[in-house]
């Protein structure tokens, strides 16, 4: 079909390229009985084969490309496929209880799994994990159905997918993968984040791509405008050509201010950094001129594997990014996990509502082997950069003090067994939450800096789902309510001669950064591949006048009056 999709633009630039479905297929087992138990096992184990060539290729793959450490969890896959202590009892179903392979093989890895899970053992709730998965794989061979595999794609392609995991995300292949569109989502979502520090074009939200768009339709994706285009027409994609030629000169403009400073046309400097996954995103940072890093999701570390990182790993991966930035500051966020960040190897129980349940501080304050390995690897790595440490998703002071108090346990354990840890590692925290923006004051007595997580603190304050795009009309920056909290953060910094910035995506929102620079923002870190935009645009600002148009807006009744009062005093930058 020829048709326009629109959705939420989450990441820029213009992508042209072949549909690729990445859809998790129906795997519902039914339950027969089946008098020919021999052709069942046959079965069975005709599937094992398939799924065991499969595995093969992919470890392959990915030992090539992601590189051992990613590689080793299709090996834990293959030790699970040939274990006879799965195989068996399978084959032993099939034949007692005269059932087809399919039951036999879900009740009994359902069994395993269940057994696994209920341990208190790190390394048997990972086999858990892989048990699941080599299921899966098992049953899509029985049921004759493919697996997406989204690291083997091997050709230009847009993917179109219901929803991408930040685990997906991460194995896409940059060169092959030229865009990306979803059904669900919002441009907070942490796929759409990763699209735009991987600087894949994508659009999110579409609600239709899946069920509109096939394998082979030819797609574009506008990811500046929120538009994708099935099939276009000669004209439709003659007219994409000149607007992705536009938009690359434009990025060549931007280029020329990679070696500035970020100085407004009144003399004021603030900080431009940037948010990152994984110290491969360094180079993205250098190319893109980035004057520190706001935001390091070390999240990412403890995704796309099947056990927790040791404390060494973690060491070689933090001084890896301090080393690289070569004394600019470097933020590093402890372990945000939950929300949509999965650690399936945690095995944590569902719940009915991620984002407010048992995720990042509260985890790491109750799991805190898992918090002080990290501290540890930190603090060791603090030596050999500039450091700052900072608590996500805090709520109360307590948590913080409490955090605090196990950092620096961790800090006087190190220096007693003699190892070095800078004397200056500044600790802060994420403002978030609500609560803590109201009570940035009493927090400015205790920490060094505030960074204000906008993408969550919009979803709490405005009670509406970042992932959800049928509530994504009240995701408002720039609601009056979110400015002036936003205010209070910065003021009570201020106050206490502390620094205040901003790592969620409203800090890069070319709308927003009128009124930050006004509000007083001292930092904005945002996905690498919007610093140079960000820096053409506060070039052209005045600090002064953004200080009074800021002031005006906390005073505007919605957010549409604030957008119309930016627009109406400032230039567009594309
Ligand atoms: C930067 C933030 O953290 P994350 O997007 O990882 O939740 C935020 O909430 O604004
Ligand atoms: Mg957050």
């Amino acid at each position: 079909m020829v048709g326009l999709l629109k959705g939420i633009a989450a990441s820029d630039g213009i992508a042209f390229a072949k549909a690729y479905r990445l859809l998790e297929p129906d795997l519902t087992v039914e339950k027969r009985t089946e008098s020919d138990t021999a052709a069942e096992v046959k079965r069975f184990r005709a599937a094992l084969k398939k799924s065991e060539t499969e595995l093969e290729v992919i470890k392959e793959k990915a030992r090539r490309d992601l590189g051992d450490d990613k590689a080793a969890i299709f090996e834990a896959h293959l030790l699970v496929l040939n274990d006879p202590e799965l195989t068996g009892p399978i084959e032993e179903k099939i034949k007692s209880d005269s059932v087809n392979v399919e039951f036999a093989l879900e009740e009994t890895a359902n069994m395993f799994i269940g057994m696994f899970e209920a341990m208190e053992n790190e390394y048997m709730k990972e086999r858990a994990a892989d048990i699941k998965d080599v299921t899966k794989r098992i049953l899509a061979a029985l049921l004759g159905v493919e697996l997406p595999a989204p690291a083997l794609i091997a050709e230009e392609v847009v993917v179109v997918a219901e929803d991408l995991t930040p685990s997906m995300t991460a194995q896409l292949n940059r060169e092959f993968v030229k865009g990306f569109t979803t059904d669900i989502g919002g441009r907070t979502s942490h796929s759409a984040i990763m699209a735009r520090s991987l600087e894949i074009p994508a659009v999110v939200g579409t609600k239709n791509a899946t069920s509109d768009i096939q394998n082979g339709d030819l797609i574009i994706i506008d990811g500046l405008q929120g538009e994708v285009h099935i099939n276009p027409t000669e004209e439709v994609a003659s007219e994409y050509k000149k607007r992705s030629e536009a938009y690359q000169q434009q990025r060549l403009e931007w280029a020329k201010l990679v070696n500035e400073q970020t100085v407004t046309a009144d003399g004021h400097h603030v900080e431009l950094a940037a948010n990152i996954g994984t110290h491969e995103d360094l180079k993205g940072v250098k190319a893109n001129g980035g004057e520190g890093i706001g935001l390091y999701r070390t999240e990412f570390l403890y995704m796309g594997r099947d056990s927790l990182p040791t404390e060494e790993e973690q060491f070689t991966a933090y001084k890896a990014v301090l080393e690289g930035m070569e004394g600019k500051p470097v933020v590093v966020r402890t372990l945000d996990i939950g929300g949509d960040k999965e650690l399936p190897y945690l095995n944590l129980p569902h719940e009915m509502n991620p984002f407010l349940g048992f995720r990042a501080i509260r985890l790491c304050l109750e799991e805190q082997d898992i918090f002080r390995t990290q501290l540890r690897a930190l603090l060791r790595a603090s030596v050999h950069g500039n450091l700052k440490i900072m608590f996500p998703m805090i709520a109360t002071v307590n948590e913080f003090r409490e955090a605090k108090a196990v950092l620096l346990e961790e800090r006087a354990k190190l220096e007693s067994e003699g190892t070095a840890v800078s004397e200056n590692i500044e600790l802060g925290i994420m403002v978030e939450i609500p609560s803590t923006a109201v009570i940035a004051d009493l927090f400015a007595k205790e920490v060094d800096f505030f960074s204000i997580g906008t993408n969550d603190l919009i979803q709490y304050t405005m009670a509406a789902d970042r992932m959800n795009e049928r509530v994504s009309y009240l995701y408002q920056p720039y609601n009056p309510s979110i400015l002036r909290l936003v205010k209070m953060v910065i003021e009570a910094a201020h106050k206490e001669g502390k620094w205040a910035g901003m790592c969620g995506e409203m800090a890069g929102d070319e709308l927003a950064i009128p009124l930050l620079l006004g509000l007083g923002l001292d930092e904005f870190s945002m996905s690498a591949t919007s610093i140079l935009k960000a820096r053409a645009q506060l070039k052209h600002l005045s600090k002064s006048d953004m200080e009074a148009l800021a002031a005006e807006a906390i005073t505007l009744s919605t957010a549409e009056e604030v957008v119309e009062r930016v627009q109406a005093s400032t230039q567009k930058i594309i």
